[in-house]
């Protein structure tokens, strides 16, 4: 939105001043522009011009021309050069200019040409390039982006290879891609068009199934399908074959075997190899057992605790080998062998365990986890300082570097919640690594593995040349943590067969999808009315979408916990936001401290005319660390009284609700389920249709495809060579001949468990209603408004 001064216009407007609004880029302030649109009239703010195009105002002939070319803006070009060049265009100067450089080098020195080119591109093609990009119908946002990358030569990449969008443009996908290049009448069957098919399907396939390649011809198959269903037309399986070996040819795929790899997942795998198969050959550090002893003895009394034989092994190993991995599920003592290993390790090395002593020096111990939450309890437990990985290599949102990022000093590493950690993210942590270092990753093999592609922590356990200790004992027990038991059935594959009893911590309530969001809203009703804190309660769903999704119950337990009062809300897309609302963070801001997974609240709401931004402000609190927003970034937080599964990976609620109803269907999986009931420390209250729980208990989800293991062992096995390995794909009649077109049948567990729930069919009861009574107090009257549903 401007204020723009009016020189001359056509339109019957009587004022000096208007308020011009629509995709507008950077203009200068003083120069002259003119801008075509409608006139509207704003409730608020009166008559605007609503702009469908501009342009710079550049006077066309003459001395004005002249003038113009001899401006500030173009140094080095005085009246006399002007003069010159209008000579030589004398019409329609400066798109000739544009078009015919060249025709002006016995007036400029190749240099200057250039500069001045530039410069008048710049000047004079942005408005001229947005205005045509305006065809396209893309969003304003993404129109500058694409011109901020390919500058003067926008409109000749969109005429020549719109699909270099896909790859370059964030939010370009192929099918709109697809549609800009119809439009310029690009070929369905061209090489082109085919290449960036292959392209999309590789990224496409490893976000959405997780894996770090795709098989040759799951990739011709998917691709094909994709080509042929953005347009009406059939795609020669050869001619995919061969653009497929191009894109080998040229460096832009990579391939092991049939495996082909997008670069970004391949090299980032390669780099994981490379840096800890070196700290895997280094030989261990050499501990006299009765020396290790007398430390155990020291660190036992310090802590108050007695290790058992496993938990010792693993201190043992921690201090004696460069890299080491410890896993277990909840309550195994996993926290508990951290400090053991952090108190040994000072000890071992004669260290200060008081950061307030490092005044010059690093601390030389570096505690990480991927979330920010992960991160603040790692530091409350320890009681030693921590920080998400993001922050610490100063990767920003995108997990590029901010500056030119940092690397890690101290000599010990501990990251926590290694199972959240994606092949891109690892990479990258583990080139910031000095060789020096001792490493060692902690984790929760069972949970759900990280959100971008790979299973990194999943695979290095499986590395038989790293040293890792798997904790089962739980050590969590006794009455009233009845929670951290049936965790450790789910994931061994069975629900215990006192699944649905009430117990201290737990408890069980039968309904349908169509009631979850009813029946939530009466425990949250009890909840406030026992005068418990709202955001002590979390919702966990697999599903943004549908009755019992993620969207539909925080819009009622939004309501209830927040409801609208007299005073201000903001609408964003299909959300309302209210002060004092509770909030997700859906990305990494590592600059401002605030990461994917963190919840916070909302503390205020500013009107856009009280704003510099001249835009709505939300402003946050994420445990005390300050947000603003202004609304053009509202997509990087969402509503958080219920979220999803994935997103709660890395933090712990006092109380957890978790429903499980067969729409959630393709979802159904055990680590899912398993990852939600280890959120709850307190109390879980499970909700939903015990079919369901059954189905998700016994379905494992697939394993991710992924060449990391390989890497470490079986690769110096695979006597292909790269030559071979196109000839693989090149194959004549390629690759579809051999095609299994079978889908392979969901790798389910056939190790089914003797649920007590198969047989039985639930009603709801004033039984199983008052099964959560301990926990939330539900009265007899909450228990009539359930059963009356
Ligand atoms: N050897 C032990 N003897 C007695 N208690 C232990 C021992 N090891 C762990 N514990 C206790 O068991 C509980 C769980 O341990 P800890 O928090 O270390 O497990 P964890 O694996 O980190 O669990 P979570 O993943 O759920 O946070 C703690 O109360 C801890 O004090």
């Amino acid at each position: 939105m401007l204020l723009v001064e009016i020189a001359d216009t056509n339109a019957e407007f009587t004022g000096d001043e208007i308020v011009v609004n629509g995709i507008i880029g950077d203009v200068i302030e003083g120069d002259s522009y003119k801008f075509y649109g409608e006139l509207t009239n704003h409730p608020k703010y009166g008559e605007q011009l609503k702009v469908s195009t501009y342009e710079k105002d550049v006077p066309t002939s003459g001395a004005g021309l002249v003038k113009y070319l001899s401006s500030e803006h173009f140094p080095g070009i005085g009246k006399k050069t002007a003069e010159k060049i209008v000579e030589v265009f004398p019409e329609d100067t400066i798109d000739h200019i544009l078009d015919a450089p060249d025709q002006l080098s016995g007036i400029l020195s190749a240099q200057k040409l250039t500069g001045f080119v530039k410069r008048l591109s710049e000047n004079h093609g942005m408005e001229k390039i947005l205005s045509k990009l305006a065809v396209y119908e893309l969003p304003s946002k993404i129109n500058f982006q694409i011109y901020e990358l390919y500058k003067e030569t926008t409109l000749d990449v969109i005429k020549e290879n719109p699909y270099q969008l896909v790859l370059d443009i964030k939010g370009i996908g192929f099918k709109k891609a697809d549609k800009i290049a119809e439009d310029e009448g690009i070929s369905a069957t061209s090489d082109a068009r085919i290449q960036a098919g292959l392209m999309h399907t590789v990224i496409t396939h490893a976000m959405e199934f997780g894996d770090t390649y795709i098989e040759a011809r799951d990739l011709l198959e998917k691709t094909i399908d994709l080509l042929e269903s953005s347009r009406n037309v059939e795609i020669l399986v050869d001619q995919v074959a061969t653009n497929i070996n191009t894109l080998l040819a040229e460096g832009r795929l990579q391939a092991k075997d049939t495996k082909l790899f997008d670069n970004g997942l391949y090299f980032a795998e390669e780099g994981i190899y490379q840096r800890l198969d070196k700290l895997t050959n280094s030989i261990p550090k050499k501990l006299d057992p009765e020396r290790f002893e007398t430390i155990m003895t020291e660190v036992e009394t310090t802590l108050d605790i007695q290790y058992d034989s496993l938990q010792k092994e693993a201190i043992f190993k921690a201090l004696t080998h460069q890299f080491f991995i410890l896993t277990g599920g909840p309550g195994t003592g996993k926290t508990t062998v951290i400090k053991g290993i952090i108190q040994a390790y000072a000890l071992l090395n004669k260290l200060d365990l008081n950061p307030d002593n490092y005044t010059d020096d690093v601390f030389p111990i570096v505690q990480l986890a991927p979330t920010g939450r992960a991160a603040r309890r790692m530091n409350d437990l320890t009681g030693l300082p921590s920080a998400t990985i993001h922050r610490q290599l100063g990767l920003n949102s995108d997990d590029q570097p901010d500056d030119f990022g940092n690397d890690l000093s101290g000599s010990l590493l501990i990251v926590d919640e290694f199972s959240m950690v994606d092949t891109w993210l690892a990479n990258k942590l583990f080139a910031a690594i000095l060789p020096s270092m001792t490493v060692i990753l902690v984790g929760d093999a069972d949970q759900l593995p990280s959100v971008g592609p790979g299973q990194v922590f999943a695979d290095l356990l499986r590395v038989s040349d790293f040293a890792s200790v798997r904790l089962d004992k739980i050590f969590r027990q006794g009455e009233g943590s009845t929670i951290t038991s049936l965790a450790h059935s789910i994931k061994d594959g069975y629900l215990p067969a006192d699944f649905t009893a009430k117990k201290a911590d737990r408890s069980y309530i039968e309904s349908k999808a169509v009631n979850i969001p009813n029946y939530i809203e009466q425990i949250a009703k009890a909840w406030l009315k026992r005068g418990n804190d709202p955001f002590d309660l979390q919702v966990l769903i697999p599903m943004y979408k549908g009755i019992a999704g993620i969207n539909q119950v925080n819009k009622s337990l939004q309501n209830l916990f927040n409801p609208l009062a007299d005073r201000l809300e903001f609408n964003f897309q299909d959300t309302i936001f209210r002060q004092a609302d509770k909030v997700l963070h859906l990305v990494n801001e590592a600059s401002l401290d605030v990461f994917n997974g963190d919840i916070g609240v909302i503390t205020d709401l500013v009107p856009a005319k009280y704003t510099e931004s001249k835009q709505d402000e939300i402003i946050m609190s994420f445990d005390g660390n300050e947000v603003i927003y202004p609304r053009a970034e509202w997509y990087k937080i969402t509503l958080a009284y219920a979220m999803s599964i994935h997103k709660s990976q890395g933090s712990e609620f006092p109380t957890v609700i978790v429903p499980m109803v067969a729409s959630y269907h393709r979802m159904l999986e055990r680590n899912l389920l398993y990852t939600a009931v280890t959120r709850a420390k307190q109390s879980l209250i499970l909700l939903g249709e015990a079919t369901s729980f059954q189905t998700a208990v016994t379905r494992q989800g697939a394993n991710r495809k992924t060449y990391l293991v390989e890497r470490f062992g079986i690769e110096t096995k695979a006597a292909i060579t790269d030559s071979e390995v196109k000839e693989t794909i090149i194959a004549p009649t390629p690759v579809i001949k051999d095609l299994d077109l079978t889908v392979d049948e969901q790798t389910v567990d056939k190790k089914q468990s003797a649920s007590p729930l198969k047989q039985e069919t639930y009603v709801l009861t004033q039984d199983n209603i008052t099964t959560i009574d301990p926990m939330i107090g539900m009265t007899d009257a909450d228990v009539a408004v359930f059963t009356n549903r």
